[in-house]
């Protein structure tokens, strides 16, 4: 089939610039790492597509400004690219690594290009420097943060290792073909072949960019979820899934599980006193001492206004109530200075144990929230246990919905 060079890095440079385009236009989502990643990677595939129109130029070029200005162009693309990369992943950036592989691969294009032609080891300099950068995408695909069965990060392998692959073939036919090509404009099958397959790159890597992103994406908000705005820990839904994990653990391992229902005391009366703002500043310090108390496995969330939950693994009831009071003791002794008044806060908690074999967190908490209402009727700032005459205690809508 009829080929040239210069029409395949034309096709080429036109599907760069376009996914360029649309990458940059279509990025949407919060301002972050993610969306910057992906404004980075769209700003590569403009560069590459550079890269490409060289290359299509070539005829009205000098051969040295194609080698130095084409080459500068594809490793500042493949730099740019690793950086976005392991921007979206997560990982530390290596920027200073990409620029130094960047750097040294163009001195050494460049040396063999213009001082001391040598095409054979031209090519050879090029590709350890893409190599090289292919191992600092791979390095970040292995390290990063991504679901274990990721499909993006399969695609991403998998183009990292035929890149790799395609670099090595064109090496090995440059250095042990009887007949190599001496420059890549040269009509010659493996220059034909590297080209098209080279060009068809950007498509496929902006593809398993996108799939990658769509995943850190959905992550995030499945994170988001999960959080309480205000204070940073778990809202409802996540303490609903993490209360029925654990308990299901405990069941199964026949271990107890110990809940804490805490509500702060007469907490309107503190918005009276500094305002909602002052009062979210009050919040926001309970967490901090309540987590000084806890355990390392203990988790704690927020399911209502004041009301927080901690559930702590391993916990027998006798355990929990020690527990519970040291969280007591520790607010009731800690003075928060807010907007320079000092408040003294105490806390009520309802304080209960999974049966043996519970695998039911509704009844679990229910008995936990009793055990907070039997605290508050007795006058608050204590800890209390489930009543055991009352095995079943009233259902209340905050565990209901829990
Ligand atoms: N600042 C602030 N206040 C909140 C938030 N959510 C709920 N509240 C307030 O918390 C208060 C809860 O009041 P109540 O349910 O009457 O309880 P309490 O005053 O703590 O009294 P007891 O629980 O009976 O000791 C209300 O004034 C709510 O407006 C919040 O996110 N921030």
């Amino acid at each position: 089939m009829p080929m040239h060079i210069e029409t395949l890095s034309l096709i080429a440079a036109i599907q760069s610039l376009a996914l360029a385009a649309m990458l940059w236009v279509g990025t949407q989502g919060s301002p972050g790492p993610a969306r910057t990643s992906l404004k980075l990677r769209a700003a590569a595939l403009a560069v590459e597509s550079g890269g490409w129109w060289m290359l299509a130029m070539q005829a009205w070029m000098h051969p040295a400004q194609l080698v130095l200005g084409g080459n500068a162009l594809n490793l500042l693309a493949q730099g740019m690219s690793v950086i976005a990369l392991r921007m979206l992943l997560g990982v530390p950036l290596y920027w200073r690594a990409a620029l130094a592989i960047g750097v040294v691969g163009w001195l050494g294009v460049g040396w063999f290009g213009v001082v001391q032609e040598d095409y054979r080891l031209r090519v050879l300099w090029g590709s350890i420097a893409i190599l090289a950068d292919i191992g600092l995408r791979m390095h970040a695909l292995l390290n990063g943060e991504v679901r274990r069965r990721s499909r993006a990060r399969l695609v991403l392998l998998a183009l990292c290792v035929l890149s790799a692959l395609l670099l090595a073939w064109r090496c090995g036919r440059l250095w042990f073909d009887l007949n190599p090509p001496t420059g890549i404009v040269q009509p010659d099958t493996v220059n034909y072949l590297y080209v098209l397959l080279s060009g068809m790159q950007p498509l496929f890597l902006s593809i398993g960019f996108l799939l990658l992103y769509s995943e850190v994406l959905q992550r995030e908000m499945h994170l988001l979820a999960r959080v309480d705005p205000l204070t940073g820990v778990k809202n409802r839904l996540a303490l609903s899934e993490a209360a029925t994990q654990m308990l299901a653990h405990a069941a199964r391992m026949g271990r107890p599980l110990g809940v804490l229902m805490i509500d702060a005391d007469h907490f309107k009366s503190v918005n009276d006193r500094f305002g909602h703002g002052g009062g979210d500043k009050v919040l926001l310090a309970l967490v901090e001492s309540i987590r000084r108390t806890l355990r390392a496995g203990n988790v704690i969330g927020r399911i209502g206004g004041e009301e927080f939950v901690v559930l702590a693994p391993d916990s027998s009831q006798e355990q929990v109530m020690v527990l519970a009071e040291r969280i007591r003791a520790t607010v009731e002794t800690t003075p928060l200075a807010i907007d320079g008044h000092m408040l003294q806060l105490t806390v009520s908690i309802g304080a209960a144990a999974a049966l043996p074999g519970e695998r039911d967190v509704t009844g679990l908490l229910r008995r936990a929230d009793a055990a907070l209402y039997a605290a508050k009727r007795a006058g608050r700032n204590r800890v209390m246990a489930p009543d055991p005459q009352r095995p079943e205690p009233l259902p209340s809508s905050v565990v209901a919905s829990l």
